[in-house]
C-alpha cells in the first residue's frame, strides 16, 4: 500500500510553552503529523518548502532506506538541500515493524520544531511478543526561547558561545515554562497552544503501548508516569527481552515502546514527567503532562493531586550505564550476528580548538560536508567534491589520556570511512574529556543501518587487553542510536550492507554542528540510478 502526504514547511508562532517564538511546521504544526503505516507499505512523502529564506531536507531516522539511500534525507551526504520554493519528494519502504522518527536534517533546523514520528504497525497475522488494548504516541524534545540561528551563530562564533541549556522540556510538543522569567510580553499564559498540557486518556483495566521517541537537541531523558511502572518490549523497531522500570532513560534519537496498565485509582489523574539527566537541569524544569483515566467523576482538567515526581539525580551516570546494559533481544527475535568483524574503529571524540573555533572532533577531524553532496560525488566519481585521504581507524589508545582535554588540534575536513560492501565492521565510541575538562553523554546514530550492541564500559577500551570479553555476542539488542555514556566507551557491530553514503553522528544537535560525526561509504557503484532531483548544488549545479 502506498501512503501519500503533501507537506508544507513554513514558520509559524508558536507557543508550546507559553513564549512565543517562530517555529518550522509541518502542515502548520510542531510537532509534525505522526506518519502510520504497515510493514512493506510505501511512503510517499512531497515536501515543499515554504520557508521563503531558509533551506531544509526530512531525514527518516531508524528507516535503512534499502535500495534508495538518495531518499536517507540528509543535506549534504545524500541530496542537495530543498530550496525555498521546490518540492521534494522522498519515497521509500517501511521494511520493518516498530517506532521511528522523522525530522529535518539541514544545519541544526531540528531545533526549530520539524520533527514528528513514524509508526510502523505488523501485518495481521504476525503475533507480537507482547500484547496491549490501545496504544499512545509520546514525543520528547526540548525547546529554547532563542532562535536556531543565534545557537548556531554562536558556536561557530569566536568567542564560543554554546546553545545553553534548554529553556523546556516538551511533551508532544507542549512544555510548560514559568512566564514570570521572561520579559515581559514575551510569555503569555492564555496564548492558546499553551494553555493545557499534554492530556493522554486511560480507560481503566486496560494496557497500554506507549511508543516514546526522544528528538531533543541536546538532554538526555529520564520519562516517568507517577504510580505506573513500564514494562520495556521494544527499542528501535527491535523486540526486546522484556524489563520493569519505574522509568526509562532515553537519549535523543532513540524509541521504546513500554506497556503500562492502568491500574490505579481511577478517580484522579497523574503526571507523566520527563527530568534532564546528564546535564545540569536547574535551568531547564521537568517537562508535564497529565494522564487521566476515562471515568465518571473524574475531570481531566484537574491538576494531580500530587507534586510530579522529581526523576533521578541527573548526574548518577551508573543507574543510566545500568538501563543500558540491561537491554537485551528478546529471546525469540535474536537476529544472529557475525561471530567476528573485518574491520574494527576506534573512534575517539575530543573537544579541540581549531583556529580559535570550539569544534568537536573524531580521531582529529571535524566532520563538515562538501557542497556536493557525497552520494553524488562519490557514485559520479567527483574526486575533487570531498576529501579523498581516508581518516584514522584508529586514535593513539595507547598514551591518549581521556581524562585531560585534547591536548593536539585536529583538522576540519569531508573525509570518509570506506567500507567493503557486505562486510562486519566494529565500532568502539570512545568518550573523553570536552575542553572544560568534563565527558558528556553523546547518543550515536547510524543512518542506513542498525547495529548490534556489544556493549557499554568506563574508562578506556583497551583492544589489546581484555575488553572483548565484556561484549555481549550472546544476545544483543539491535539498535539504530546508542548512548555512549560520560568517561566510557561503548561498542557496536554492524554489516556494512546497504549500497550508499551514510552519515554515523552524535544525536546532539549543536554537537554534529560541531563535526561529531563520520561517512561511512558502502557499494556506491552498486547505487541505482540516481534522481536528478537529489543535485543541484556544488558540482552537481546544471544536473538537477
Ligand atoms: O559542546 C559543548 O560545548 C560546551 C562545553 O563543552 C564547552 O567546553 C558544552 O557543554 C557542550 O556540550
Amino acid at each position: 500500500k502506498e501512503h501519500h502526504y503533501e507537506w508544507d514547511i513554513s514558520y509559524q508562532l508558536k507557543s508550546p510553552d507559553c513564549f512565543e517564538k517562530l517555529a518550522v511546521t509541518v502542515n502548520g504544526e510542531a510537532p509534525g503529523p505522526t506518519i502510520r503505516a504497515t510493514l512493506g507499505d510505501t511512503i510517499v512523502v512531497a515536501v515543499h518548502n515554504k520557508l521563503e529564506t531558509e533551506n531544509t531536507a526530512i531525514h527518516w531516522h531508524g528507516i535503512r532506506q534499502i535500495g534508495t539511500p538518495w531518499a536517507d534525507g540528509v543535506a549534504g551526504v545524500t541530496q542537495c538541500p530543498i530550496l525555498p520554493g521546490e518540492t521534494f519528494t522522498y519515497k521509500f519502504v517501511v521494511d520493518r515493524p516498530g517506532t521511528y522518527l522523522y525530522h529535518a536534517h539541514y544545519g541544526m533546523q531540528r531545533v526549530a520544531g520539524l520533527n514528528g514520528m513514524i509508526v510502523v504497525t505488523v501485518p495481521d497475522g504476525f503475533v507480537e511478543p507482547f500484547s496491549y488494548d490501545e496504544e499512545h504516541t509520546v514525543l520528547l524534545g526540548d525547546w529554547w526561547h532563542k532562535s536556531v540561528y543565534e545557537q548556531a551563530t554562536g558556536l561557530s562564533s569566536n568567542p564560543f558561545v554554546f546553545v545553553t541549556e534548554p529553556q523546556s522540556l516538551l511533551i508532544n510538543g507542549r512544555g510548560m515554562f514559568n512566564c514570570s522569567l521572561a520579559p515581559s510580553g514575551t510569555c503569555n499564559a492564555s496564548l492558546p497552544d499553551c494553555a493545557l498540557p499534554t492530556l493522554f486518556t486511560a480507560v481503566p483495566g486496560k494496557t497500554y503501548l506507549l511508543r516514546i521517541g526522544s528528538l531533543t537537541s541536546l538532554s538526555s531523558l529520564y520519562f516517568e508516569i507517577e504510580g505506573h511502572p513500564m514494562m520495556v518490549v521494544e527499542a528501535d523497531g527491535h523486540y526486546v527481552r522484556p524489563f520493569a522500570a519505574r522509568g526509562l532513560f532515553i537519549y535523543s534519537g532513540e524509541t521504546y515502546s513500554v506497556l503500562v496498565k492502568a491500574d490505579q485509582d481511577p478517580r484522579r489523574n497523574y503526571w507523566a514527567a520527563s527530568h534532564v539527566v546528564g546535564r545540569n537541569p536547574s535551568q531547564t524544569p521537568s517537562g508535564k503532562a497529565v494522564v487521566s483515566y476515562a471515568f465518571n467523576g473524574n475531570n481531566p482538567w484537574m491538576p494531580p493531586p500530587t507534586a510530579p515526581p522529581a526523576g533521578p539525580a541527573w548526574n548518577n551516570t551508573a543507574i543510566r550505564v545500568e538501563q543500558s546494559r540491561a537491554i537485551f533481544a528478546h529471546p525469540r527475535f535474536v537476529e544472529p550476528m557475525p561471530a567476528r568483524a573485518d574491520r574494527t574503529l576506534l573512534l575517539l571524540n575530543t573537544q579541540n580548538r581549531i583556529d580559535g573555533h570550539i569544534k568537536w572532533t573524531i580521531n582529529g577531524v571535524s566532520l563538515m560536508f562538501p557542497a556536493t553532496p557525497y552520494l553524488v560525488a562519490m557514485k559520479r566519481g567527483m574526486k575533487d567534491a570531498y576529501e579523498q585521504r581516508p581518516p584514522p581507524d584508529m586514535y593513539d589508545h595507547m598514551s591518549h589520556d581521556i581524562s585531560a582535554p585534547a591536548p593536539t588540534n585536529g583538522t576540519v575536513g569531508s573525509p570518509v570511512y570506506r567500507l567493503a560492501l557486505g562486510s562486519v565492521v566494529d565500532v568502539v565510541l570512545q568518550n573523553s574529556n570536552a575542553l572544560n575538562n568534563k565527558s558528556e553523554t553523546h547518543p550515536w546514530h547510524l543512518h542506513g543501518h542498525d547495529f548490534w550492541v556489544l556493549g557499554h564500559g568506563e574508562g578506556k577500551f583497551n583492544p589489546a587487553a581484555d575488553a572483548w570479553r565484556l561484549l555481549n555476542v550472546r544476545d544483543p539488542i539491535m539498535k539504530n542510536t546508542v548512548p555512549l555514556h560520560p568517561d566510557g566507551w561503548t561498542a557496536v557491530r554492524f554489516r556494512a550492507d546497504n549500497p550508499g553514503v551514510w552519515l554515523f553522528h552524535c544525536h546532539v544537535e549543536a554537537h554534529v554542528f560541531m563535526g561529531m560525526g563520520v561517512v561511512f561509504e558502502e557499494g556506491v557503484e552498486r547505487v541505482g540510478r540516481l534522481p536528478s532531483s537529489i543535485m543541484g548544488c556544488g558540482q552537481s549545479k546544471g544536473l538537477h
